[in-house]
């Protein structure tokens, strides 16, 4: 299997703290794989090395087999990124929005039909600004989105979302794999997690301590339920049994 994200001995220190000290990551086509931790457990840091926003200590990063710094033009035409808290100018409609992001790439999908798919066609003519918390998240997936990825960046995938707001997003993006695109995903939901991702990282305090499948999370813990598990991975400790 083709391997699309390709981590390998990833570093990077803010002055005194480590906030990711040592990860390889390898992701294949197609899978959803998951960056998960605890608040302050480094996932935005290891997303925005591998992304090249940022600059780690030591470390490489290849996407599509490319450095992500190095060609950065030609590899973010096949590389979509939902931003957790984006700069768009407010005072900008939603269409126009899509429109002048479609206008940065060579290729893109119909905007058209992301915004139906994300039950948003019906706020095209509103401005960004009008956008509910819930509604402008999917915008930004949508954004992702529109130049036909190979590659999608989710940071907090549904923080925001109502309950059928998440499920129809989860609907989405299992149509998207299904067409072979590769995710990277982050996540505080735990449901969510079981039910996209194919493989998960745990991080805590910038280190990987486990990788493998949901379900392997689960066998190699002391509990049955992903989320107690996923409690114990973070924790170590066995105080969310009776909850
Ligand atoms: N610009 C920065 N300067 C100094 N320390 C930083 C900076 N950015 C992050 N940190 C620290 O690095 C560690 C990892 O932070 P990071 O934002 O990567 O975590 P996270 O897992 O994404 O957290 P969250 O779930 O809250 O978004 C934290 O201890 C944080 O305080």
């Amino acid at each position: 299997m083709e391997t699309t994200i390709e981590v390998k001995e990833l570093c990077k220190s803010y002055a005194q703290i480590k906030a990711i000290e040592n990860i390889n990551i390898s992701i294949c086509r197609g899978e959803v794989f998951g960056l998960l931790g605890a608040n302050g457990a480094g996932k935005s840091t290891a997303i925005e090395c591998i992304l090249g926003t940022k600059k780690q200590d030591s470390g490489t990063v290849s996407i599509l087999g490319m450095n992500p710094k190095k060609n950065r033009k030609k590899l973010f035409e096949r590389v979509g990124v939902q931003f957790q808290e984006a700069n768009y100018q407010e005072k900008i409609r939603v269409d126009e929005l899509c429109e002048v992001t479609a206008s940065l790439y060579k290729n893109t999908l119909d905007y058209g039909v992301l915004l139906e798919q994300f039950g948003l066609y019906e706020k095209s003519k509103s401005l960004v600004s009008e956008l509910s918390g819930g509604q402008k998240q999917r915008l930004f997936i949508v954004l992702a989105l529109i130049p036909d990825p190979e590659v999608v960046f989710l940071d907090e995938l549904t923080t925001g979302l109502d309950a059928r707001a998440r499920r129809e997003v989860w609907r989405s993006l299992s149509q998207l794999k299904e067409k072979g695109i590769t995710i990277l995903l982050t996540s505080h939901f735990m449901d969510e997690v079981e039910t996209l991702c194919d493989r998960i990282m745990i991080l805590k305090n910038g280190e990987s301590i486990f990788c493998g499948s949901v379900k392997e999370a689960v066998e190699a813990s002391p509990y049955e339920k992903f989320e107690d598990a996923y409690l114990w991975y973070t924790d170590g400790e066995g105080e969310y049994e009776n909850i």
